[in-house]
């Protein structure tokens, strides 16, 4: 199979070359320098376990969840059943594998056309500005969706932990769906059912190499995700994301051992437009390499995604189509510089 012959950020540092005009933004594609400070943005950080019980804490707590996801469309959340030590090992391997020699990475190098595995920032364009990101994508769930040969061997116990976290998170994604729905007063699996038993989990983890121009170089554009929604293990020291609102940018808060969660367009879709999917970006650093891991949510291929039933009301008509394979046609748009929830709108 071909590989992609474009290099990873880190090749294109070891080579010496400088940096590309292919990594630039100029003024007319960014209006002020990328890395004007911005405001912190002000999330709560949501106790998973307190979200599905009947106490009178659990339902200032849905409160809590409703009000953040309503605005911001993003929250932390804690009490998710995963210690410091194992998240420590996840964010370990995860520095490991990039510190890896470019030969043994490339083993996973992803194939031309094709999203899984070791690579740069995906090339759809030719008049695309790329991103100063360099990626390892896995599907991780289902566990026959998984293509073991990009699943690296080395450092020892990446491929166990991996599986691991991703049993781990199946129990977050089920309780959070549980917690959204009852934040809106729906049936508990109203959300799951949507989503269906034959969902998916992709697992990304990101590194984002110190750059000699934080003013005009990206680490991610902005973009909301297409998933149903999204867990995020942000860096633990080194800042970044940043969340849009109001056409004003915030910087995500940085809170140890918990998982930060974002709305993605299909959550959007299926709450009518009540949780939002917020525009983010990840900006760069000139002295400190950044890396996180986000695994998105992705709904099965054959469920019909639609607002649910009971969030349509005479005072909130539908605001949505039914869309299928939303992450199909999310690339497309995205390619475009277009928000892909737009070709959802009614
Ligand atoms: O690296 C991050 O903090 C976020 C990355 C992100 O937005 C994404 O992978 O969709
Ligand atoms: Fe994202």
């Amino acid at each position: 199979m071909e590989k992609p012959k474009f290099k990873t950020v880190q090749e294109v540092i070891a080579s010496g070359e400088g940096l590309p005009e292919r990594y630039l933004h100029t003024p007319t594609t960014e209006s002020q320098p990328l890395d004007a400070p911005v405001p912190e943005m002000d999330i709560p950080a949501i106790d998973l376990i307190l979200l599905l019980s009947p106490s009178e804490y659990g339902r200032q707590e849905l409160s809590k969840l409703h009000s953040a996801l309503s605005t911001w469309g993003v929250v932390q959340v804690m009490n998710h059943g995963m210690t410091e030590a194992f998240l420590e090992n996840i964010y370990e391997l995860t520095k490991q594998f990039f510190a890896l020699p470019t030969e043994e990475k490339q083993k996973y190098a992803r194939e031309i056309g094709s999203i899984q595995g070791y690579g740069n920032d995906m090339i759809l364009s030719d008049d695309q500005v790329l991103d100063w990101i360099d990626r390892l994508y896995l599907t991780t769930y289902p566990e026959d969706q998984r293509k073991l040969h990009f699943w690296s061997e080395i450092p020892a116990g990446f491929r166990e932990t991996l599986h691991e976290y991703t049993m781990k998170q199946q129990v977050v994604i089920e309780q959070f769906f549980k917690g959204m729905a009852r934040s809106l007063e729906l049936d508990e699996n109203c959300f799951l059912d949507m989503y269906g038993e034959n969902a998916m989990m992709d697992t990304r983890f990101n590194l984002y190499p110190p750059c000699p121009r934080p003013d005009k170089v990206i680490g991610v554009k902005p973009h909301a995700d297409g998933s149903a929604f999204t867990l995020l293990l942000p860096d633990k020291d080194v800042e970044g994301l940043q969340f849009l609102k109001d056409g004003k940018w915030y910087k995500a808060p940085i809170v140890p051992d918990t998982i930060l969660i974002n709305v993605g367009d299909q959550i959007e879709i299926m709450s009518n437009g009540i949780y939002k999917s917020p525009v983010h970006r990840v900006v760069t650093n000139r002295e400190k390499e950044r890396i996180s891991v986000a695994t998105f949510c992705v709904p099965g291929a054959d469920q019909e995604i639609q607002p649910v039933d009971a969030l349509v009301t005479e005072t909130r008509p539908r605001l949505y189509k039914t869309v299928k394979k939303y992450v199909e046609f999310y690339f497309e748009y995205y390619q475009q510089g277009r928000r892909p929830i737009e070709a959802a709108l009614i």
